[in-house]
């Protein structure tokens, strides 16, 4: 259900993509329209922000507040409460309300005991020959049981009452304010579920992102209301196809491959579809992240308002309000990547940037399909796809790379050509800064085949100053951002290591190799230290966790849990080797 408003695509991007400087016309982009009690909740956050103060706040809370009783007779309640003469509700009065109105934050989502889950699984990890790794493998492994929640009863009886959406199977959270699904962090858990031999969990959260697309046409953000505007980093084909190649299940297959072609016609349409002509007249078609929404992050929607404040007219407001949004479908919200200004975060231009890793991602979706579509001997099918990637690599290549760097670089958009709905390439337009991104289609088989490519990059990511001493840093820029350094994610960690790995070049391996191992010591030591497992970590010093960005450091946490297993089961550890910082 796109409103695209009264104006039509081509003067929507004529008016606001074209025209950075001056903002003349409001947003009238596609939207998603949201739930009356995803906007009544966000109108508590406003409220409890006020009633409560900044310290501690975190306004996602309040959006995962669900009713106790019907919303309007819920809205009643709220809008007799006294209010003060600038219409602030107290402390007071705003916990009375809470407490007889409405149910706590995680309280929709109940404790599953996996199904599939056992203290040690046999043959789990038989490269690892140090006892004090096996045990503390042990240890992550089991906190898939910390991480598994299904959705309580009372949401399939009366959805009405909750944001959390009505998944059918079970699901692993990232951890700690992430109370609900989140679609790229899947993949990082799936694969350490793999590693745990927990198939049958696995394939449960492949079915319920399956059934995202069923029911809205992507997989969402994550599984409540007010993520429906917007996607995530696109890697359901990777889950589908690496289950399948341990459990050889090809029904998953012919269940997923529909769902895999809607969410490649998403990704390759409309808003998110973008053409450049390169230097030799040659067009290409690629994609971009373009959140369906123009208003505050419901999640986030007092942070998105004072970030906002600092503009002075709608036009520009609704603007930076979808750059958010889209930032965020980016997976990397916040970073200097998607910024204008490296200090000023309303220079947030995320719709008018191609991003390297996205396409890489879209590249990997169609060899995946490909593959997937030739086990079931859909035979169309996998020569349409094939096609697709080899014009996608063709793309990536003419758009992205730059041979003095040996890199992919992000490419900002401009000189758009009306006459030939395209944009026209030009050298310049590519984001020369430094990303761990411009090295994730590494990741992707066409490339790290590539012996010649291989090198070149390896080259250019050991003199690029994003190898630190305790992982690979996210940028170089020291933004305060958290997609940036000196913080260090695990997902990046893994596509950029499983690439060198799967290279054929011995040296790549060593360095993939060394890679793992300083990121395996530093969840160690952060794990010793503070009891947990983190969402980030600072890549200066081992054994530190990161920080920066709009919400407190996160444990848990599915991702670096299912990274280090994977890391672990693809290098194993001798026996002689330290697991503490050096
Ligand atoms: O609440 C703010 C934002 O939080 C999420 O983003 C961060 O956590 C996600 C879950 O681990 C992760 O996928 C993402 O890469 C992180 O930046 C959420 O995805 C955002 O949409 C949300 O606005």
């Amino acid at each position: 259900s796109l409103e695209l408003g009264s104006t039509t695509m081509s003067n929507y991007y004529s008016v606001i993509v074209h025209n950075s400087v001056q903002c003349n016309s409001t947003d009238t982009g596609p939207v998603v329209p949201t739930t009356s009690l995803v906007s009544f909740l966000e109108t508590v956050q406003e409220t409890a922000l006020h009633a409560y103060g900044h310290k501690g706040f975190d306004p996602k809370l309040y959006v995962d507040l669900s009713l106790k009783q019907n919303l309007s007779t819920t809205i009643e309640a709220f809008e007799k409460l006294p209010r003060s003469e600038n219409g602030s509700v107290s402390d007071h009065d705003l916990n009375g309300f809470i407490e007889k109105y409405l149910n706590g934050a995680g309280e929709d989502l109940v404790y599953a005991e996996p199904v599939d889950f056992v203290a040690e699984p046999e043959g789990f990890l038989p490269k690892v020959k140090n006892p004090k790794v096996r045990a503390w493998a042990l240890e992550v492994h089991s906190l898939w049981k910390n991480l598994s929640r299904k959705v309580s009863g009372r949401v399939r009886e009366s959805p009405d009452f909750h944001t959390l959406l009505p998944l059918k199977y079970p699901v692993m959270i990232p951890g700690s304010r992430f109370r609900e699904v989140y679609y790229w962090d899947s993949y990082w858990v799936i694969r350490g579920l793999l590693t745990s031999e927990m198939y049958e969990t696995a394939k449960g959260i492949v079915y319920n992102l399956l059934s995202l697309i069923d029911e809205f046409g992507y997989v969402l953000n994550g599984a409540r209301a007010y993520y429906t505007n917007r996607s995530h980093p696109p890697l359901l084909s990777s889950m589908v196809l690496d289950i399948y190649n341990r459990t050889g299940d090809k029904d998953l297959i012919e269940k997923s491959l529909p769902a895999l072609l809607k969410e490649h016609e998403f990704w390759n349409s409309g808003v998110h579809k973008v053409i450049v002509q390169d230097a030799e007249g040659s067009r290409h078609t690629l994609n971009r992240y373009y959140a369906l929404w123009n208003k505050p992050r419901p999640e986030s929607s007092t942070i998105d308002r004072e970030i906002a404040s600092k503009l002075s007219n709608t036009c520009e407001k609704t603007k930076l309000y979808r750059e958010l949004a889209s930032a965020a479908e980016s997976g990397w919200d916040f970073s200097t990547r998607w910024m204008r200004d490296e200090s000023d975060l309303t220079s947030l231009a995320t719709t008018s940037i191609i991003p390297v890793d996205l396409n890489a991602f879209i590249l990997k979706m169609e060899l995946d399909i490909t593959s997937l579509a030739h086990v079931i001997g859909d035979n169309k099918i996998a020569a349409r796809f094939k096609e697709a990637s080899e014009a996608r690599k063709k793309a990536m290549n003419s758009i992205f790379w730059n041979a003095e760097m040996g890199q992919w670089l992000d490419y900002w958009l401009s000189n758009f050509d009306a006459s030939k709905d395209a944009y026209t390439w030009n050298a310049s337009s590519q984001n020369q800064k430094l990303f761990a991104s411009n090295f994730v289609p590494l990741w992707i088989q066409l490339f790290n085949s590539d012996d010649e490519v291989v090198d070149e990059v390896l080259r250019s990511l050991q003199n690029s100053g994003l190898l630190c001493p305790a992982g690979i840093a996210t940028s170089l820029t020291n933004s305060g951002q958290q997609w940036d350094f000196p913080n260090g994610w695990a997902p990046l960690q893994h596509m950029i290591v499983e690439g060198l790995v799967r290279s054929r070049s011995e040296q790549a391996r060593s360095i993939a190799e060394d890679i793992a191992v300083k990121w395996i010591r530093t969840n160690y030591v952060a794990y010793k230290n503070t009891g947990n497992m983190h969402e980030k970590y600072d890549v200066e010093k081992c054994g530190d966790f990161g920080g920066g960005g709009e919400y407190v450091p996160q444990t848990g946490f599915g991702w670096s849990n299912g990274v280090v297993l994977a890391f672990l089961e693809e290098f194993g550890w001798p026996q002689d080797l330290k697991l503490d910082c050096p």
